[in-house]
């Protein structure tokens, strides 16, 4: 009985369910509809013939790898699950469980934002999964001319990276359904885009990091492109007028750009002891965010102080320290980070932190800064030296530069006030 009791206490009435949901970002969407909690249950391999059952749930949405465990499971089905083969919706209704694709309601609705007509196009999805499949679905009902999926072994009805660049380079357009350039693997790229003659388009499933290796590349050679973030909220957005059976008035651009807004970090750059230590944990503390320090980082993961690591290894290993250090906590979400003076000096650190990232470049007079500080190492060359050498990267790797030049107080202000700007959030979209 007291078996009984405790199951149901946790039984959810909406939510998400899969077998890894750290990196969700579904309980933040479909809580800012307004009309119910929405839980995230991960549920293992062993378990989930069973939860289906039992389908303890009024309406749930479904991830990776149990988009065709759902579709079996379910009573009725519409179309565009049937002609997909997998469900990332369900309704139960009754008892009994009806089933829905909105992933292919998210694509087509980011097709038509981006005013891309797949008619006679040919096009190129990566990856082979649930994903590829409602890509395929949504490609082949608005008559692209080609839709061939591309796979990372030979696979029937699919072709391998080598065929790709033997004879589909001129395809116009490339979607990434592979989890390839995902959160912990977000150095990753599943292609080079450089080869390609005719890409009129990149569509990259992923949404986490916001930007992934593919899109900043895409971004780089001025091929239009997207993230799956207006996919996961327009999904969302269908799913939950299922569950409710009523139309949700809300606008899916506005409610990307919230979410942005509550994902992406802020992270500080420039000189030494230009204050992007002490201004950026006052402006994490005021704005109730997370605040890392990657020097911090480095010497809590070095158990060793920098002023020893550049005595003890050098600089060089400083900075392979350095640049662990950022590609770790750079896939993280709604944090404020301080980088060490010297970030910039690496391309790959500002890039990786471009993925979530929002860079924010500290910029206090020189006569203002610290000229020596024994736990500064670099500032033993000067202050003037460092500077010549380093404008140019602080310049161009910065989104926003903000002068230091009155109180702390009044800068860690300035900022939050320019981070007020929209136009700094496009980055991300
Ligand atoms: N606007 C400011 N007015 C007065 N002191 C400041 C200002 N900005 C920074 N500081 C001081 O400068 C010193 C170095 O700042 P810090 O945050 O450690 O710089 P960074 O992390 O960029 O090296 C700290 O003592 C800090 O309080
Ligand atoms: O400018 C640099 O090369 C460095 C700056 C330091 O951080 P601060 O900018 O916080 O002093 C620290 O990362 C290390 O001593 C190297
Ligand atoms: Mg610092």
């Amino acid at each position: 009985m007291l078996f009984i009791f405790s199951r149901r206490r946790v039984f959810m009435q909406y939510g998400l369910i899969g077998e890894h949901l750290g990196h969700s970002f579904s309980k933040m969407i479909h809580e800012k509809f307004g009309y119910y909690h929405y839980d995230l249950k991960e549920i293992s391999k062993d378990h989930i013939v069973e939860y289906f059952k039992e389908h303890p749930f009024k309406g749930i949405n479904v991830t990776i790898p149990y988009k065709e465990i759902a579709f079996k499971a379910c009573d009725h089905l519409d179309e565009q699950a049937k002609s997909i083969q997998a469900c990332n919706c369900i309704v139960n209704k009754d008892g009994k469980l009806y089933g829905h694709n909105t992933d292919y309601d998210g694509i087509v609705e980011t097709f038509k934002h981006f005013d891309i007509d797949l008619k006679d196009k040919k096009v190129l999805i990566l990856g082979k999964g649930g994903a590829s499949k409602a890509f395929e679905a949504v490609c082949k009902d608005h008559q692209a001319a080609i839709v061939q999926i591309v796979y990372y072994k030979p696979y029937p009805g699919c072709i391998t990276y080598e065929d790709v660049q033997r004879s589909y380079l001129d395809a116009d357009i490339l979607i990434n359904a592979t989890p390839v350039g995902m959160a912990m693997h977000s150095n990753a790229s599943p292609i080079d885009l450089s080869p390609f003659t005719n890409l009129e388009f990149v569509f990259d499933a992923i949404y986490n990091p916001l930007n992934t290796k593919l899109i900043q590349q895409a971004k780089k050679l001025n091929i239009r492109c997207t993230n799956g973030l207006l996919m996961l909220v327009a999904q969302a957005k269908y799913a939950a007028e299922y569950f409710l059976n009523q139309k949700i008035d809300m606008d899916l651009d506005s409610l990307v750009d919230t979410i942005i807004l509550q994902t992406c970090n802020l992270v500080f750059i420039g000189m030494p002891s230009c204050g992007k230590s002490t201004i950026s944990r006052q402006l994490a503390n005021n704005l109730h965010k997370e605040w890392i320090d990657l020097d911090e980082e480095i010497e809590k993961e070095t158990g060793m102080k920098i002023a020893e690591i550049f005595e003890r290894y050098g600089e060089d290993r400083f900075r392979n320290f350095e640049t662990l250090v950022t590609f770790k906590n750079c896939i993280k979400n709604n944090v404020v980070i301080a980088c060490g003076g010297g970030i910039i000096l690496r391309k790959e650190n500002i890039e990786a932190l471009s993925q979530n990232g929002i860079i924010i470049y500290l910029d206090r007079p020189l006569d203002n800064l610290i000229r020596h500080d024994p736990s500064r190492p670099k500032l033993k060359e000067g202050i003037h030296t460092l500077y010549k050498e380093r404008k140019d990267l602080y310049e161009k790797a910065c989104d926003i530069k903000i002068k230091n030049d009155k109180t702390i107080q009044k800068t860690m202000q300035i900022c939050i006030e320019s981070l007020k700007n929209k136009n700094l959030y496009k980055k991300f979209k």
